[in-house]
């Protein structure tokens, strides 16, 4: 039985985690947290997810149940996250990161834990997502330098606070790497006004914010004369919280490192099988 804690209870996916949870016969919520002055302190965390009642109280410290969880789910800010990564760095704990947006300087900050816990981090938990890295890896290398266009087109809904989304520059990574590119040097993130003609090399973003739109991407490899495009659609949060509750199952049995999805799903072993690799 897996003992898990879910940060950040009340947000969007904090709700849908104790839905996972809950559904999830070897895994057991044991508790979850909520900014310290919330009024939804010591409310039933079933009752806050529509899953009855759980017996688990929302408490507003992650030091108030350190010693009741295994592994603690975070899916909310880059500061918190790395506020959680150090609690648990102190109380030998293992993490699930959904959290997105990080900067570079919290990119490094958080791999500096990755000596002393063991960690999952991935901008998007579905199994889909994970997979279509391995098909753009694929097409960029056979595409890439082959006259096609890559660019990478994302949506959600109008509550999302980064751009573009962490699942959006994880796939950039994907097709940018077997091209020796560089989304700092070729990635394009903006286009307005006289920006002449697009480069061979660029790796173009664009960002679409609307509605309850949950996810989509949606990777296009545009030759003249035909294109190519590779797109991932989510229609429930259900399927990033089932993925984070696979994520701690799988890290009951690791020592500290940083690791992904794909090596939770074992997406890497079929990577490296791949002849054309
Ligand atoms: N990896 C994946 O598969 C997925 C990742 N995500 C990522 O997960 C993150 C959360 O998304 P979502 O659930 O939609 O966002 P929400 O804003 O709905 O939820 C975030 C939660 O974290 C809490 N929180 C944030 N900062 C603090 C803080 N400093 N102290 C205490 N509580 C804090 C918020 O509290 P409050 O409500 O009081 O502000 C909120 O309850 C985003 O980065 C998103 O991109 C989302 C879906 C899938
Ligand atoms: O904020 C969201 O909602 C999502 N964020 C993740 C991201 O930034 O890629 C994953 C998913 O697309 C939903």
């Amino acid at each position: 039985m897996t003992r898990i804690a879910i940060m950040g209870a009340a947000g969007r996916m904090g709700k849908m985690l104790i839905e996972a949870v809950n559904g999830d016969d070897s895994a057991r919520l044991t508790g979850a947290v909520v900014r310290p002055d919330s009024s939804l302190k010591g409310a039933d965390a079933g009752e806050l997810a529509g899953q009855g009642r759980l017996g688990i109280m929302l408490c507003g410290s992650l030091e108030e149940i350190v010693d009741d969880f295994d592994v603690l789910i975070d899916f909310t800010s880059p500061a918190l996250t790395l506020e959680n990564l150090a609690i648990c760095a102190r109380h030998g704990k293992r993490l699930v990161i959904g959290t997105t947006g990080f900067n570079d300087e919290q990119l490094s900050a958080l791999e500096g834990y990755a000596s002393s816990v063991p960690f999952v981090f991935a901008a998007n938990m579905s199994t889909g997502v994970n997979l279509s890295l391995n098909l753009l890896a694929t097409a960029a290398r056979a595409l890439g330098d082959a006259g096609f266009d890559i660019e990478i087109i994302e949506a959600h809904h109008r509550h999302k606070v980064d751009a573009p989304s962490g699942t959006a520059l994880m796939m950039g990574r994907a097709v940018a790497e077997p091209l020796g590119r560089d989304l700092k040097t070729d990635g394009v993130y903006q286009r307005v006004g006289q920006i002449g003609p697009r480069s061979a090399r660029e790796i173009g973003f664009s960002t679409v914010r609307g509605g309850d739109i949950v996810g989509e991407h949606t990777v296009l490899f545009a030759a003249e004369g035909e294109r190519i495009e590779i797109t991932h659609k989510a229609s429930s949060r259900l399927t990033f919280g089932r993925g984070a509750v696979r994520a701690a199952h799988w890290l009951m049995d690791q020592k500290a490192g940083h690791y992904d999805m794909q090596d939770v799903l074992g997406l890497k072993q079929a990577l490296s099988d791949d002849p054309q690799a």
